[in-house]
């Protein structure tokens, strides 16, 4: 669980200098209440009332270096003085110690504190990003850093020097008329903890509301993800009803629950301040009558006690800010909590050739089982051995776990029990980003990024040469088409660039795998939602492959994996039939019925 103490170590690089900018703060804050003091002190030697007696001292030193008489005249010179040094001559200095490390210190947390963010994003196990769409995740990151960013300067800047001020106060007070001072500390502190008292039960109901905007930007993200899903059904109203009605419910919420809470506490607040300002102008008035104090002290502490009752409403203010960003940024933390995944990689770079490992492709899964929850296997006993440069097929009902066993494969998931060995070692004993580069895997759907159909191309394998892409290009097909883009090679693709069609991305995506030139490559269903022409061309482009490495093809049609070596029938999670293609039609098995369904044309798998 995350906690206020998160919070505060988000700074904890900066502690020195942060101490360093908060002290200075607090000491120019402090320094503001000279002005009313001198005044008042301008005052008694007006009204010909003594002046007090570090003054007298002052005063008597500078006449003892300057030669000059003490009279009214060099009095008022030397409190003018007072004034000019802490007005005039602070103006420009205060800015650059309290302004400037004010916001650089949260800007260069935001910085290194986003990459930790990134890094998180990239170690989390798979399961996470199963659970949590993108727009969750990001908004929440966004929220959490933002909230750290804009606190910063309002705690470290405002608050605390602030809070420093009003001791301040409380000394001065306290030396001119103790019970004054007494009076005023505790009318301060008791309207102070209550504001904050009110204050944690509004946290509570912002915790609320935060939840509730990110199930709305969640949903709002899957919309944008799924248009083309809701535009073909066309929910786009039944969307913008279940959207409306969670805006309404944010609204109720902010509303009557927060925003009412705080007109509340502001306006008690209010009241309660001002009487207690009018109680110590008659305590102040009444000392001054009496001769208690000059009057010169009578003006110094009214004018510093309003300044103080007037800090609270700011400082409540801020506090106020503080616990409406206080749930987003613990959510941040919470998010930073999340334990990495068995399959985060080391992060660290290192050029693919400069990978130690080398495989021969050469596999064996020895009783593996395993389940996504432990309690519902979806892998069971699997045994299956795959020589290097052998081509296997994995084909079986949707759901019988073909995927999974890729996942297990690349680590993303451990098996629960068995192995995996590459070539007689555990994957769990290799390093895992190591291990990952020597495999390379194109999916049903290939992620273009957005750039360049070159920089798509050498994601994997950024020093490759040329010839390399051109090579690898010409084996996945990729330059029959490339070669009629605009800009070839450099054409931008993606986000904002040309559209590539289902086969196009696929080629491109065999392409990127080869240019990796992986030991063991497996493709995941690279065929099945592309017409016949195009299955066609990715399939003489997979055929070129045979016998170069051990390939893994994963496919629902069964002409992609006629000439496999081996053929894995997966039913329920196991291992039903094993052989190749014509073994498997002899058997009359479950390949059999299969083959003979698509044959007919029936059905697919
Ligand atoms: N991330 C996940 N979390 C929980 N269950 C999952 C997850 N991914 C897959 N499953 C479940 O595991 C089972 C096997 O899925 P898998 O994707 O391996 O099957 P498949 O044979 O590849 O299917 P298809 O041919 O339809 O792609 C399914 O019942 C599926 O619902």
């Amino acid at each position: 669980m995350a906690s206020y103490k998160d919070i505060v170590r988000y700074y904890r690089q900066y502690w020195g200098i942060s101490l360093l900018s908060i002290a200075a703060a607090s000491l120019f804050e402090v320094i503001d209440l000279v002005v009313p003091y001198a005044i008042g002190q301008i005052l008694n030697v007006l009204s010909r009332q003594p002046l007090d007696a570090p003054l007298q001292a002052l005063i008597a030193q500078i006449s003892a270096i300057t030669r000059l008489p003490i009279n009214r005249s060099l009095s008022l010179w030397t409190l003018l003085g007072i004034i000019f040094v802490v007005t005039v001559v602070r103006a420009p200095i205060q800015p650059w110690i309290g302004s400037w490390f004010h916001w650089a210190i949260p800007l260069r947390a935001k910085r290194d504190r986003t990459r930790q963010v990134l890094k998180k994003i990239l170690t989390l196990p798979l399961d996470f990003y199963d659970e949590n769409n993108p727009g969750r995740i990001a908004g929440r990151v966004a929220r959490g850093v933002t909230n750290h960013t804009w606190t910063y300067p309002e705690i470290a800047g405002q608050f605390i020097p602030k809070l420093m001020r009003v001791l301040g106060i409380f000394i001065i007070i306290g030396l001119i008329e103790w019970p004054i001072a007494i009076i005023f500390l505790i009318s301060f502190i008791v309207i102070f903890t209550f504001s904050l008292w009110d204050l944690r039960l509004l946290i509570k109901r912002e915790e609320v509301l935060d939840r509730y905007i990110e199930n709305t930007e969640s949903r709002t993200s899957e919309i944008i993800t799924n248009i083309k899903t809701v535009k073909a059904f066309a929910t786009e109203a039944a969307e913008l009803e279940r959207q409306q009605q969670r805006l309404d419910r944010e609204m109720q919420v902010v509303l009557f629950r927060i925003h009412k809470g705080y007109v509340k506490l502001a306006t008690w607040q209010r009241t309660i301040v001002q009487a207690c300002v009018f109680g110590v102008l008659t305590l102040t008035l009444i000392a001054t009558v009496r001769g208690d104090i000059s009057l010169g002290h009578f003006v110094t502490t009214l004018t510093i006690s309003s300044m103080a009752y007037a800090e609270i409403e700011p400082l409540s203010m801020v506090a106020e800010i503080f616990a409406r960003r206080y749930a987003s940024m613990l959510r941040l933390h919470e998010f930073m909590q999340q334990s990495d995944g068995a399959d985060a990689s080391s992060l660290s770079q290192e050029p693919v050739h400069q990978n130690p490992y080398r495989f021969s492709g050469h596999l064996e899964l020895q009783q593996v089982s395993f389940g996504y929850d432990p309690k519902q296997p979806i892998l069971q006993d699997i045994n299956l051995t795959i020589k290097p440069r052998q081509t296997v097929a994995l084909v079986g009902r949707s759901g019988s776990g073909k995927s999974t066993l890729v996942k297990l494969l690349f680590r993303y998931f451990e098996p629960h029990a068995g192995q995996i060995l590459m070539d007689g070692q555990d994957i769990r004993s290799l390093d895992v980003s190591r291990y990952r580069r020597r495999l390379a895997i194109v999916h049903q759907d290939v992620d273009i990024f957005n750039g360049t159909i070159l920089e798509n191309l050498i994601y994997g394998n950024p020093t490759v040469s040329f010839e390399q892409v051109q090579s690898a290009c010409a084996i996945a097909k990729v330059e029959e088409f490339v070669h009629q883009l605009p800009q070839g090679y450099a054409t931008v693709v993606g986000e904002r660039g040309v559209r590539l069609s289902g086969g196009q991305r696929q080629r491109l995506g065999i392409a990127r795998a080869l240019i990796v030139n992986p030991d063991v490559l497996v493709f995941d269903e690279a065929t099945s939602s592309l017409d016949y022409e195009s299955e066609r061309t990715i399939q003489l482009a997979m055929r070129s492959l045979l016998g170069t490495r051990t390939l893994i093809i994963i496919a629902h049609r069964l002409s992609t994996v006629r000439e496999a070596d081996q053929i894995v029938v997966l039913d329920q999670g196991r291992i039903a039939e094993v052989g190749n293609h014509d073994q498997l039609l002899h058997q009359g098995g479950i390949y059999h019925r299969l083959h003979t369904l698509q044959e007919t044309g029936e059905l697919r798998v």
